[in-house]
């Protein structure tokens, strides 16, 4: 396990001679193996070696255990211990996240602090082989892969300093067999152990099942990851030379390029090329910039229709006029505010949602909290989504007359700031035919009559930290984990 794991640091140039390593330790077997490898080799490495623990203040008197544990460990062996009181469920309720994202943003966060105040330093953390599967299979169950590699990276930035990961080459198995070899009985958090997180069905029910086929997968799933990232590498840097052969125009705030000559690439570079735009024009790290919107800026430019417009978000815009196509978010601003056409098919995101209409022969199709199947020839184009308004009143199925929006919204114990964000199906004549989760119209229901079945789904987008894959979709709106 060991030379697998020199191996590793090795190969990805992890650690340098002089360098302070800050373990971050949570008192489980991974940090504290991770802990207890960097301390027993530090001579060889010739780094300094020091441990961060962060209280969550989650699990009463067991995260005091925790923190007493490493300090006690960190004394007992005489390595520097800083650790900090951090206020998840606060936190969490500002920023309306699950407590596990919120606990990560601010772990994160003061190791960013550390890594500043600490000289010539880096954040290590004990992450493993088990680990990276479980992220990436639960990246492609939520179909949230980026272009480059979607599994936990060996490092990367933090701040102004570099987070490293060198147990990624071996299994939790054999951090288990270090441990007790090494003498340590680390502390077992037991909200590992429930089946309320996705991370957690993964482990218990999926992981064991690839392991007892291949027990090797974490290598091969880590290799592919190293691939992905060469791959993307040297076909970004092939972009960035293409990219100016195929804008027209460009500004602080808008793109404008010849459709015709990013279709002349290949279609890695278009991906590519697209993802340089959004970036350039949303920033390095902005949810707008997935796999899923690339996908859907090449749709419209494949599309017969010569021309269309996407709504990335509310405030990002992409149009096609023929051979010519412009990214923008300047362009929002002469549009009535948050009113969007969906087209048919088309899909329509915004910063919290997606809506998605499409046509459908499949009779299997049925109506669902977050999907309405509606007769197109009831009602009248174009299909709007928009923001409510205060007047608006829905015909509700099983219902006499109308009904007011904003009741329903109280009706469903709805908070208020959710209710100015919650997307509202209209038809061309204004008629209210939907408020997601909530209720439908009456009208246009289909029948043996209908021709043309039309299915509107909406999603809610999950929001995430700090490379968690802050770009996936998961659908429900209710169901964030
Ligand atoms: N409270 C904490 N304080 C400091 N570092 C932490 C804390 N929680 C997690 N970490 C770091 O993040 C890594 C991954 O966190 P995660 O919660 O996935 O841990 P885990 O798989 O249960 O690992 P461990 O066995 O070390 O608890 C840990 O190995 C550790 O390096």
């Amino acid at each position: 396990m060991k030379q697998e794991v020199h191996k590793f640091i090795n190969r990805h140039q992890l650690i340098s001679p002089n360098e302070t390593i800050i373990v971050a330790v949570s008192g489980g077997p991974d940090s504290m193996a991770l802990l207890e490898f960097l301390w027993s080799e530090r001579e060889r490495y010739h780094i300094k070696v020091c441990v961060c623990h962060v209280h969550h203040q989650l699990r009463g008197s067991e995260a005091d255990e925790d923190a007493k544990y490493v300090q006690a460990y960190c004394e007992g062996k005489n390595i520097p211990f800083y650790q900090k009181r951090v206020q998840v469920k606060e936190y969490a309720a500002k920023q309306q996240i699950g407590t596990q994202l919120a606990a990560r943003e601010l772990r994160y966060e003061w190791f960013s602090e550390l890594l500043s105040t600490i000289p010539n330093s880096k954040i290590a953390t004990g992450h493993h082989g088990d680990d990276q599967v479980e992220t990436m299979l639960m990246k492609m169950i939520r179909g949230s892969m980026p272009l480059h590699s979607f599994g936990i990276p060996a490092k990367r930035e933090l701040g102004f300093g570099l987070i490293i990961r060198p147990f990624l080459s071996i299994t939790k198995e054999e951090i288990e067999q270090y441990c007790k070899e090494a003498s340590i009985y680390p502390r077992y958090d037991s909200s590992n152990q429930s089946q309320t997180y996705t991370r957690n069905r993964v482990r218990q029910d999926i992981l064991p099942i690839l392991k007892r086929e291949n027990g090797n997968i974490h290598i091969h799933m880590q290799r592919q990851n190293e691939w992905a990232d060469d791959d993307h590498d040297f076909l970004m840097s092939l972009a960035g030379e293409v990219l100016p052969t195929i804008i027209i125009e460009k500004s602080e705030r808008n793109v404008t390029i010849s459709r015709q000559a990013l279709l002349n690439v290949v279609v890695p570079l278009q991906r590519r090329l697209i993802h340089l735009i959004l970036s350039y024009l949303y920033g390095k790290n902005s949810p707008l910039t997935t796999s899923i919107h690339i996908e859907q800026v090449l749709e419209l430019f494949n599309r017969e229709k010569p021309s269309g417009e996407l709504h990335l978000s509310d405030s990002v815009f992409v149009r096609r006029d023929y051979d010519v196509c412009h990214f923008s978010d300047a362009l929002m601003k002469t549009i009535k505010e948050r009113e969007h056409v969906l087209s048919i098919p088309g899909r329509i995101f915004t910063s919290n949602w997606t809506m998605e209409a499409s046509l459908t022969d499949n009779n299997e199709v049925t109506e669902a909290q977050n999907q309405v199947v509606l007769d197109l020839d009831a009602i009248t184009e174009p299909l709007i989504v928009r923001s409510r308004r205060p007047s608006d009143r829905i015909a509700c199925r099983g219902m006499e007359g109308t009904k007011k929006v904003g009741r329903l919204f109280i009706d469903r114990k709805i908070v208020k700031h959710e209710r100015e964000q919650w997307p509202i199906l209209v038809d061309g004549n204004g008629q209210i035919l939907w408020v997601p989760f909530l209720h439908r119209t009456r009208l246009a229901n289909v029948g043996p009559q209908t021709k043309n079945k039309l299915v509107v789904t909406c999603y809610r987008q999950e929001k995430s930290g700090p490379n968690t894959g802050s770009d996936s979709i998961i659908g429900g709106f209710f169901n964030i984990d």
